[in-house]
């Protein structure tokens, strides 16, 4: 299997980053430093440079504070070919071109990369909608017909809801119509992707010590069958709350750790495992899917104090073509290590980082992506 290769990695006016090109080699980058300095958004730029995918909503969020605009740039290797993805952002946009031409999100490589972050445990203890989203966007990666039925789905659900809120109960049976045209080609996507993700997820559960069998299930409030009669009983109902109460975006995805729902009775570290293995089964399906191996991107694996996720982060990191792990100290055994420091990252030992008066120069030039926007 074909690995997908980071080469170089390049910012402006992203969040708290000085402007940088950084080059990845194969293998493990650890990247160090305290509190603050900017690894997560190093991870966060990485990602987004790679798959055009952010969960920020507030796009001007990821814009360096005082500036309107900001650019990401990835050079990178798939499928054999190199290209190079660039990304502009600014107040609720975004730009993505890939060798010069403008593309939609969904034209990028989607399953070039895959993060891993403390705050994964929510999925497990968080409320349904996180895990619906982790589910959600892993499938949109995996399939683009998913993606582009679920926004209309989703679309569909917010006019209908409007309709709800003024009233409007003879406006409804047009969303419905919609509805039910929609609903079922995503339970039933949902249902056979979930098959073989419970799969993968119950391997790495397993790879990581735990000796209790994860699941992973579909609670669903209706069925494909069901869909359009359960919509006409409640209709009173949902007249009365303003919302649209059955169909997917009420599913969740029920964990099941020894049996036991993982949400209400897993312990901490529990959650954590099964966090992780949600995620390993992601990089697995992504890869399955795509026929290449993702960048894998860690954010602080030294926030794990359980020795065994340590070492189970860390071997996953080294088992894979190419991984960014970061840490407030060092990864051991990494290829290459980046001290990070105030929004700036200084190589230790063979220097990979362009020299300095490289990279100016290149992004001086105002990248076209931000440019074009002004014309
Ligand atoms: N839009 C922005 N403009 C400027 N600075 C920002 C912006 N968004 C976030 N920051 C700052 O970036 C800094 C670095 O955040 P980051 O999460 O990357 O740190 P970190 O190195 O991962 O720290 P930790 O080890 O605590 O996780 C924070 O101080 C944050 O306030």
């Amino acid at each position: 299997m074909q690995p997908v290769r980071l080469d170089s990695l390049s910012t402006l006016n992203y969040r708290n980053l000085a402007p940088c090109t950084l080059r990845f080699p194969a293998g493990v980058t650890g990247v160090y430093g305290e509190n603050g300095a900017g690894k997560t958004n190093l991870l966060e730029a990485a990602f987004l440079a790679l798959t055009g995918l952010t969960d920020v909503t507030r796009l001007e969020q990821l814009v360096q504070q005082g500036e309107k605009e900001a650019y990401v740039r990835a050079d990178l290797e798939s499928a054999g070919a190199l290209s190079i993805q660039e990304v502009g952002l600014g107040r609720g946009r975004r730009q993505l071109k890939v060798d010069g031409v403008r593309v939609r999100a969904g034209d990028l490589p989607r399953g070039s990369a895959v993060w891993i972050r403390p705050e994964d445990s929510e999925l497990v203890f968080g409320a349904p909608a996180g895990r619906r989203a982790y589910l959600d966007s892993l499938l949109s990666r995996v399939s683009a017909r998913y993606a582009q039925q679920l926004a209309r789905y989703e679309r569909t659900v917010s006019q209908r809801n409007a309709a709800l809120r003024g009233g409007e109960s003879w406006a409804t049976q047009v969303w419905d119509d919609a509805l039910v045209r929609l609903g079922p080609e995503i339970m039933l996507f949902r249902r056979r992707a979930l098959t073989r993700l419970s799969e993968l997820a119950a391997e790495a559960n397993a790879g990581l010590g735990s000796r209790k069998v994860l699941t992973l299930e579909l609670t669903e409030s209706t069925t494909p069958e069901t869909f359009a009669a359960d919509l006409a009983s409640r209709q009173a109902e949902e007249l009365a709350r303003g919302s649209t109460v059955t169909g997917p975006h009420r599913d969740d995805l029920l964990l099941t750790l020894g049996g036991f729902a993982a949400t209400e009775y897993a312990s901490r570290g529990e959650g954590r495992t099964i966090a992780l293995a949600l995620r390993r089964a992601e990089l697995e399906l992504l890869a399955e899917r795509f026929g290449e191996r993702p960048v894998l991107l860690v954010d602080d694996f030294s926030a794990e104090l359980d020795p065994g996720r340590r070492a189970f982060l860390l071997d996953l990191a080294a088992s894979v073509p190419q991984a960014i792990v970061t840490g407030t100290e060092r990864a051991p055994g990494a290829a290459q290590t980046l001290r990070a420091h105030a929004g700036r990252f200084t190589p230790e030992g063979d220097a990979w980082e362009l020299p300095d008066a490289e990279v100016p120069d290149e992004l001086e030039r105002r990248p076209e992506v931000l440019a074009e926007r002004d014309a």
